[in-house]
Order: C-alpha cells, then structure tokens, then sequence
C-alpha cells in the first residue's frame, strides 16, 4: 500500500473540497492561525486560476470562541459550546474574507445543519446555491451551523460534513487538511514506529483499524471520521487526499501532480455513482409517458427529455425525485432525476422549452430530466 500507481487526483480535479481541522485553523487553540490562512487563500487563488472550482470547509469556530470568550477548557454545557461557535464563527468569516479579498477573491458564508441535508428541497436548494457561488467565481466557506444544532442532529465533526459536500456537489477531491501528515498505520501520537499510508482505496476496512481518535481536545473526529469521510465521499465518486497543512505550498504541490499525504481512490466515477443511485429507486414516485420521438432521443441518441416529450404526468412527487420514463405502450425506457415537481410537469408537458419561464414564472433546466441524471432501462 506504501506506493502511488497513479497520477495525482488533486492534478485532474476540477472541483474540489478542501476541509481544513480546529487545530490548524486556531494554531492549536491559541487563536486564528492568520498567517497559515494567507498561505491556504493563496493557494486556493492559484488552484482557481488554474480553473479550479474550491470549496472551503473550516472547523475552528468553537475553538476560536473558547479562546474570545475566555474558556480555559472546552466547555460541557451545549449552550455554552454553541455560544462558542457563534461568537468564533465570526472571526472565522472575517479572517477569510480578508485573506481571499487581497487575491480579489469573494468569500460566502454557509453553515449547513443535517436538516439541510436530508430534506430533499433544502438539499436542491444548498446544492444550487453552492453552485451558483462557484460560478459567480466565489469560495464558499461552510461549517456546520452548530448554534441551532444538538446532539442528535449533528453531523459532529466537520471530515464528514466535508464529505456531504462532495456528495452535494458531486465533488471530484475532497482534500482534508490536519494535523498529521496523512494517515499512518497507528496513531503516530501513540505509536513512534507508525509509518505513512501513502495510497489506499476509500473504504477498504483496513483503513478503518489503522485509524484512531482525536489526537487533541480541539479536533472532534480524529483519523476515523476521515478515513469515513472518504468512504463517503467515494460513494458520489470524489477521491480524498489527507495531509498535513502546515506543508508547505500542499495544495499547489498536490495539484501540480506530487504525492503528499495519504490518497485514498474513489472505485466508482461521478456517472456511475449516480447512475447506480438512480438505478437503486426500484420503486419510483411518479412515472411520465413520453412519445416516441422522446423514446428515441433517449434510448438511441442519449439525450436529455425535454417537457415537449411528456405525453402525461402520473403520481405525485417533488423536484429531483427519481421518476421513471415510460413508453406510449408502458414500457419502462428510462429511469432520471427530474427538475420539476409533478404538478409542474403537468403545466408544461408538451410545451417547448423555451415556454417554461412563461408558464411557471422561473426555469429550473430547460429539461425536465438532464442526460446526466437519466439512465436507460
Ligand atoms: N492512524 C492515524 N494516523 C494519523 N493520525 C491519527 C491516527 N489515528 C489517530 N490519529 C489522530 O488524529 C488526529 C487528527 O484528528 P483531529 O485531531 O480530529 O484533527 P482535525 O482538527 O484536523 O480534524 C491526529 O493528530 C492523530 O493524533
Ligand atoms: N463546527 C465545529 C467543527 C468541529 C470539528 O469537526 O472540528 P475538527 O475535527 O477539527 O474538524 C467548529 O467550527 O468548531
């Protein structure tokens, strides 16, 4: 497992997470580490100038806070802690801002909870949102919104939250910046004979038994939420480095082709990953009928179902639900992700595209199922 076989992840990414720990955003806890964020923004504005799109995912928020609001320990009481985070949130956003804007780079300030995530419309929502940012040229900066947040419906710590993103937004890395130089084979805190896991395949349990806790009371996760975070992140196809981020020039370094730290290779790509979700909704929420002239630009050219298509609309269900395309005759032909609800579908079906904007007052797509998200039967 000690060598690389293939070229670099971070070399062909063209959109990529990069999650940076507590302990390395607050020098340890001794507060915002701004140097070591100049050099991280730096970094990020030559990746974007390579034409890549970043995502910034920064823990720090409560260990700033404890650090302003005179807490000698991390605090018990769960107010106390999200009091933490709301007052370090602040300094977080501020030093990014600051650090981004002398590259004449914009910063936008998401903070996710798990309802976020696992409501299908505010999943829709968060995904376009951070879409948009990044095609307006802006770096997100997203934590988790740990002032509405308890125990129950936390993500925790921020290697998973990381990892949830890259899903979102079908990232293609997920690079996780800490305190260690990768993953070794123990704890190297515990364990001085412990060497470096140079590449591995995200999610081989192997990893798993390698990796430990937390090494300090700043970080929550410690190596296990990461190696998870990637075998996460693998689902939706995005690779994930791990590495240390006081290395310097790291992220430029990785995206010219070097190998720093642990790389952990996704088996799936994005098309597959997602086809095969698609292809797990055996039973659907609604069905479409399309005729035979959509019949054929789907099965035979692989193109996209655009409303004109859609004879009728049946069942009921919300936008980017999976819903199956069947025949005239009822023939399953195609299985997709479709842009509009059903109550949408049914105003705009037979129309063309160019229509919708008329009929519902917005456009979602001017398809109603995008080639990418369909996969034939
Ligand atoms: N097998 C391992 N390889 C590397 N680090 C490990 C391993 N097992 C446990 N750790 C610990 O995980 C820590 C990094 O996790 P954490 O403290 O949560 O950092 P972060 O704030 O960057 O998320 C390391 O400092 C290290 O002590
Ligand atoms: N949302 C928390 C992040 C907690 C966390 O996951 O920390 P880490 O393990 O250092 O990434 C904060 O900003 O303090």
């Amino acid at each position: 497992m000690n060598s690389r076989t293939t070229p670099s992840v971070v070399q062909k990414a063209g959109r990529i997470i990069v999650k940076v720990g507590s302990s390395l955003v607050t020098n340890d806890g001794r507060g915002l580490d701004q140097a070591a964020i100049a050099r991280w923004a730096a970094q990020i504005a030559a990746l974007r100038a390579l034409g890549k799109q970043v995502v910034l995912v920064s823990s720090g928020a409560i260990a700033e806070g404890m650090l302003r609001l005179g807490f000698e320990h991390r605090p018990t009481d769960v107010h106390e802690l999200q009091a933490c985070a709301a007052v370090g949130q602040m300094g977080l956003a501020q030093i990014y801002e600051t650090s981004f804007r002398a590259h004449g780079i914009g910063t936008a300030q998401v903070l996710l909870t798990h309802a976020d995530l696992a409501d299908r419309e505010r999943y829709l929502n968060a995904r376009s949102t951070l879409t948009t940012l990044l095609s307006l040229g802006v770096v997100p900066i997203i934590n988790e919104n740990d002032t509405v947040v308890t125990d129950e419906i936390k993500f925790g710590d921020n290697d998973t939250l990381g990892a949830l993103v890259a899903n979102l937004i079908e990232a293609d890395v997920l690079i996780i910046l800490t305190d260690q130089r990768g993953l070794f084979s123990a704890d190297p805190r515990k364990d001085p004979a412990a060497f470096l896991i140079t590449n591995g395949i995200a999610g081989d349990p192997q990893l798993e038994a390698m990796a430990g806790g937390a090494g300090s009371s700043l970080g929550r996760g410690g190596m296990l939420t990461k190696i998870l975070a990637a075998r996460r992140a693998a689902k939706s196809g995005a690779h994930t480095v791990i590495a240390f981020g006081r290395e310097e020039g790291v992220l430029t370094r990785l995206a010219s082709g070097e190998a720093i730290g642990t790389e952990l290779q996704a088996q799936t790509g994005h098309l597959t990953a997602r086809k095969q979700w698609m292809a797990d909704h055996l039973h659907t929420l609604g069905q479409v009928v399309i005729d035979a002239g959509a019949v054929e630009k789907l099965s035979r050219e692989g193109k996209s179902l655009l409303p004109i298509g859609v004879l009728e609309v049946r069942g009921e269900f919300g936008r980017g639900a999976v819903i199956t395309c069947i025949s005239e005759k009822g023939v399953p032909i195609a299985r997709g992700i479709t842009n509009y609800t059903s109550g949408e579908a049914r105003r705009i079906l037979r129309k063309p595209s160019a229509e919708i904007e008329a009929v519902l007052g917005f456009v979602e797509g001017r398809e109603l199922i995008h080639r990418d998200n369909l996969v034939l039967l």
